[in-house]
């Protein structure tokens, strides 16, 4: 089997071409007795445990041999005999259990018995996951048990790569494993990619691919593919939405459940207790946890990305002894696929994580699953806990529970068949690691800054959980919480009673109101404790970090929170930031597009400008009143240039590519440009110059006729006076015009000549004091005026 860019083949064409052909001949009569064999399988009688069991390709079992896979676990020898047949399937089975070996086979060995091999036999299966790691997961898999003669071509679709590329490797493929938006962008966009001869399709943890809100994908994904197929879906934890799904993709399922009678829906080998654990202790707990497990390897599970950057970063500054590692979905790809990599083989390490490592990923021999905040529901802890204790191995889960927690979780935990037990935390092993961390916070402003972080998303996260049996937000003691993490004080959070007292408040950037109409008696207000003088001294040290924060806070509108908004389907308005700044806003007042307005505010469209402004306080209402500020909010007007048929045009209008690239180059472009532009310059240039030397000889010309008319014993003044006009304009009219001959004069004294004589500049100065004998002087004093009135008048 290939993959793209992993096949590489040195041996002579017409050699391979042989082999290939007696190849074929061979698997002919292969598949005709396989084929025969499958359909004589009775999968709901007969009991299979062996993979030997089944009638399997050659290549198939070399594979599973290599990688010593003999006996078949339950979902696997249930689901294989079913899947081989070709029936739909709806599988379900605890975590860990083998459901990636319960559909791989079935997809080699049926597209093999079809022989749908080659670039010409188009795409045959499509296997669906919810996330790139579990992808690559399953990839790999598909890869080790296919690699031992199959002559499928394999890809992987979950984007990372441009798409061009990806287009050119899809129309070879036969089987895919993809993403739902990778996949479904392919579909809409990739004209050449037809999957109208596809044969099976797999959805893997469909569970997860619907909570990620993948359904919309998945449906328009399921519209493209030919309606005879086969398709096989599972997943770990049964909802109605699987169900509802499966109702849509499956034709006639057989359902394979092969948990549900157990006693328990998490895998036998598992140890699963609880520790009750107030917030404010988990990190000391975690602590001291860390430090008696080194030899261990540990995952434990944050409820935000916050949560797991701070504690990364302050654990590793408090050099634990074990290495330390993270992942969240906020990381790149690159950096999430290092991690896996890493924790995976890693004999000892901790691994913080959010739920993106919770679902479908195997790493191996993971000691202890710790749960540090608590999962959203069972579903979602069966799954956490589900990365240790795999194939039959043995593990633990620990999850912290808060004592308000305790009776709603246990409930159920209870109802899902969970067994999970109480043990205590030995009160004299645990250290307190709070001073640790507020000295670090005090340090580093950048740790204080993710404290803070962490501490307003972990609040805002059991404040948007939907179960306000098991989180009651008001149990939990938030300062003492916020002093465990180092920080100094409790970073203000308020709950409001109602939208009223909002109004009246001035809005505040470093205020972020929450309310909740099912909670409106539940009001809480973190107000800041009472403050040391060492405790403002250490405030005043970090101010601008602590500002920036909030500011940040405000402007992000918290992209990690407002994810858990939709993922929830919680109602919106539940929260208010009370004011959104868009990324660009410098302080002036105009609501962006996704603009929220506090209740009490209004939103203001100007004529004359592109954005609505929010009205939401005092300084805004007064800011209608002033027109100066308004028309800095006014659009400024655009130039535009009118072509020979009157059509307006930017002055600057951008090519679309296609344009551009007709062209020709993009250097050739530039140096054209380069020489197009020196050129105008040069020839501007030498107007430039002809127009100043032409004005020059114009001045000097009518210099010259004034002067022979000075000479001719001509005045202007008298002249004019003797029109009856008014004389002292005139005058003034005269003194300016001599102003400027001053200038101009001026002038060739600053341009003068290096041959020019001593006897010519005399003479210059000589007629320049005979121009100014004639010239009438300003008068500089009072009486100097009324002798000069008199003399005009007279
Ligand atoms: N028949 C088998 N014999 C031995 N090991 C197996 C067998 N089948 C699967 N395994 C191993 O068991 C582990 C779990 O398998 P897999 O990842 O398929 O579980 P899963 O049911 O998909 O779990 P999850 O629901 O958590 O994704 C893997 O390490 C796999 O190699």
């Amino acid at each position: 089997m290939g993959a793209p860019g992993i096949t590489g083949r040195t041996r002579p064409t017409k050699v391979k071409k042989r082999e290939n052909v007696q190849k074929r001949k061979r698997d002919d009569v292969d598949v005709e007795k396989l084929e025969q064999a499958v359909q004589e399988l009775d999968p709901k009688h007969a009991s299979y445990k062996d993979f030997t069991d089944l009638p399997l390709s050659d290549p198939t079992k070399q594979g599973l041999k290599s990688c010593h896979f003999a006996v078949m676990t339950d979902i696997q020898a249930k689901a294989i005999p079913l899947a081989l047949q070709g029936h739909d399937i709806l599988g379900a089975a605890k975590t860990g259990s083998g459901k990636t070996l319960s559909f791989i086979i079935p997809v080699l060995e049926n597209l093999y018995r079809l022989q749908h091999i080659g670039s010409d036999a188009g795409l045959g299966a499509l296997i669906l996951s919810p996330t790139r790691e579990l992808a690559i997961q399953i990839f790999d898999v598909l890869r080790k048990i296919g690699r031992h003669g199959h002559m499928f071509a394999a890809g992987l679709l979950i984007g990372g790569k441009s798409l061009q590329d990806e287009r050119e490797a899809l129309t070879k493929m036969n089987i895919l494993v993809a993403t739902p938006g990778r996949m479904l962008q392919h579909l809409s966009q990739t004209a050449a990619f037809s999957i109208d001869d596809l044969k099976m399709l797999v959805l893997d943890e469909a569970d997860r691919i619907l909570d990620m809100g993948f359904q919309r994908d998945v449906d328009a994904i399921v519209e493209y593919l030919p309606k005879d197929r086969q398709t096989l879906l599972f997943s770990a934890t049964q909802s109605k939405k699987v169900s509802d799904l499966a109702r849509l993709s499956l034709q006639n399922p057989e359902y394979v459940s092969v948990h549900a009678e157990d006693k328990s829906a998490t895998p036998s080998g598992l140890t699963q207790n609880y520790i009750v654990c107030p917030i404010e202790e988990k990190l000391d707990t975690l602590w001291s946890f860390i430090q008696a497990s080194k030899k261990s390897k540990i995952l434990c599970f944050f409820s935000s990305a916050k949560s797991v950057r701070f504690v990364y970063e302050s654990f590793r500054h408090m050099q634990p002894g074990i290495p330390l590692l993270h992942i969240h979905g906020r990381q790149k790809q690159g950096a999430r696929l290092d991690t896996t990599a890493k924790f995976s083989a890693a004999k000892h390490s901790c691994l913080f994580a959010t739920d993106v490592a919770a679902r479908g990923l195997d790493f191996p021999a993971v000691d202890f699953v710790i749960q540090v905040d608590c999962p959203d529901d069972v579903d979602t802890y069966i799954h956490r806990v589900g990365r240790t204790a795999r194939y039959n191995r043995e593990g633990r889960g620990v999850v912290f529970l808060a004592p308000s927690e305790e009776e709603g979780m246990l409930k159920r935990f209870e109802a899902k068949k969970v067994p999970v037990e109480m043990i205590n935390v030995r009160q004299k092993k645990r250290q307190s690691i709070k001073d640790q961390l507020q000295n670090m916070c005090f340090q580093d402003p950048e740790l204080k800054y993710l404290g803070q972080k962490a501490f307003m998303t972990h609040v805002k996260s059991i404040y948007l959980q939907k179960d306000k049996e098991v989180f009651k937000l008001k149990e939990y003691d938030l300062e003492a919480y916020a002093a465990s993490l180092g920080l100094p004080g409790t970073p203000r959070i308020k709950f409001l009673k109602d939208d009223n007292s909002r109004q009246k408040k001035q809005a505040s950037r470093q205020t972020i109101e929450v309310s909740d109409s099912s909670d409106a008696e539940e009001v809480a207000k973190v107000d800041k404790p009472v403050r040391t003088k060492y405790d403002r001294m250490f405030e005043r040290k970090n101010q601008d970090v602590l500002a920036d924060h909030y500011k940040k806070l405000v402007r992000d509108g918290d992209d990690e929170f407002s994810g858990a908004v939709a993922a929830n389907g919680a109602d919106d308005d539940f929260m208010a930031v009370k004011r959104r700044i868009p990324a660009d806003d410098d302080g002036d007042f105009g609501a962006s597009n996704d603009a929220q307005v506090a209740p009490g505010g209004r939103i203001v469209h100007l004529a004359g400008a592109s954005q609505p402004l929010i009205i939401d306080s005092n300084r805004r209402e007064k800011l209608l009143q002033s027109k100066k500020k308004l028309t800095k909010l006014m659009d400024k007007g655009k130039k535009l240039i009118y072509d020979d048929d009157g059509n307006p045009h930017e002055v600057y209008e951008l090519q679309n590519e296609e344009q551009f690239r007709a062209k020709g180059l993009p250097e050739e472009q530039r140096q054209k440009f380069i020489e197009a532009a020196r050129e105008g310059v040069q020839e501007a240039d030498v107007e430039d110059k002809a127009a100043a030397k032409a004005k020059r000889k114009a001045k000097l010309q009518k210099r010259k006729e004034k002067e022979r008319a000075l000479e001719a014993g001509e005045t202007g003044v008298v002249e004019l006076a003797d029109n009856g006009e008014d004389a002292l304009a005139n005058f003034r009219a005269d003194a300016a015009s001599s102003e400027d001959d001053e200038v101009e004069e001026k002038q060739p004294k600053k341009a003068k000549k290096w041959f020019q004589s001593d006897s010519e500049d005399e003479e210059k100065t000589k007629k320049r004091r005979k121009k100014a004998a004639h010239r009438v002087e300003e008068p500089e004093t009072l009486e100097d005026m009324e002798a000069l009135a008199a003399g005009l008048l007279g």
